[in-house]
């Protein structure tokens, strides 16, 4: 079977690759992703100084074994650390190398856009909206009249093909206003579904206490309990962007979640929560595990079932 995907007109050897957070901070852990059976690989967000991050602990799996909570805090290098990567990194590889930004402002962002398209690579970029926005007002994605005023500088700006990252919508109206303001960008080619799934509040009931340090243990929850948003996002989106192409992320334990984020309208999959628990050689089961799936079902590659979701 093959299990070979395009993405913003990149080739990608199998659909697989890290949520941007996982296993993409240094570069010895890009180099795990560059040395695993991933199809690409994406770089954590980057900010335009370097960041320490909130105090620990910031990320734990939770004990019911259904996700992670994390409130991270935008730890990472600096932009310039994945500027340089990105400078020499081996484009002869079979992977893609996607570039997450997550400026702190407008301003942040526009600086790093344009010193990755001075640098003209042919890496791919993606701008995070669950970055903050102005204190007091919600994350960008989730304030639309900012959002379409973000893309409206940086769309021209990176002139290529590029793609954001979306917090998870749950209502159908928010899926039809983001829907109809990315519409109006021709080189916004991807959209990524799901972000966390934002605030959660994970209680230890021995100790009567928040699981994780920062934000009063408030926190980003990931992994199998957020699957159905995550497909109900890509599949939302697919639906309405009939141009662009859809990266599924959020709730992937084994090929049957990949299976169905395909079945959603995905074009390629992230792994995040599974990718920090069990480490890189995920990738190399959960290729086999979909490729024992497809096989069973008799499908050869992923054109034949991508977005086919049936309704009754
Ligand atoms: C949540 C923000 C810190 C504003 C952005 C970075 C980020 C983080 C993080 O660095 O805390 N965690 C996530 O699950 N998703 C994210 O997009």
């Amino acid at each position: 079977v093959d299990l070979s995907t395009k993405v913003a007109g990149l080739s990608l050897p199998n659909l697989l690759f890290n949520a941007s957070g996982v296993c993409c901070q240094t570069e010895a852990d890009l180099k795990l992703m560059i040395e695993s059976e991933s199809g690409s690989l994406i770089t954590k967000s980057a900010t335009y100084e370097y960041r320490e991050g909130n105090p620990s602990p910031r990320y734990l799996p939770l004990p019911s074994g259904l996700g992670s909570i994390n409130s991270m805090g935008l730890p990472n290098e600096g932009y310039e650390y994945y500027l340089n990567f990105a400078k020499n990194y081996d484009y002869s590889s079979k992977k893609p190398l996607f570039i997450s930004l997550s400026g702190l402002s407008l301003a942040d962002n526009v600086k790093m856009c344009e010193a990755f398209v001075a640098a003209d690579l042919p890496c791919v970029l993606e701008v995070n909206f669950s970055c903050p926005n102005v204190p007091g007002k919600p994350q960008l994605g989730y304030d639309m009249e900012a959002m379409e005023n973000a893309l409206n500088v940086l769309a021209p700006l990176i002139k290529k093909p590029f793609g954001v990252k979306l917090p998870p919508y749950f209502d159908i109206a928010h899926f039809d206003t983001a829907a109809a303001i990315f519409n109006k960008f021709d080189n916004l080619v991807y959209v990524t579904c799901i972000n966390s799934v934002g605030n959660g509040l994970a209680i230890d009931f021995e100790t009567e206490s928040a699981l994780i340090k920062p934000k009063d243990g408030f926190g980003g929850l990931g992994g199998l309990m957020v699957l159905n948003t995550a497909l109900a996002n890509v599949n939302a989106f697919y639906r309405r962007l009939p141009t662009k192409q859809v990266i599924g992320v959020g709730g992937v334990t084994s090929g049957k979640e990949v299976f169905l984020h395909v079945l959603a309208g995905a074009s390629a999959v992230q792994i995040g929560t599974t990718l920090k628990e069990e480490g890189p050689t995920v990738f190399a089961r959960i290729n086999k595990e979909l490729t024992d799936i497809m096989i069973a079902k008799g499908y050869k590659s992923l054109d034949e079932f991508r977005g086919k979701v049936k309704t009754l």
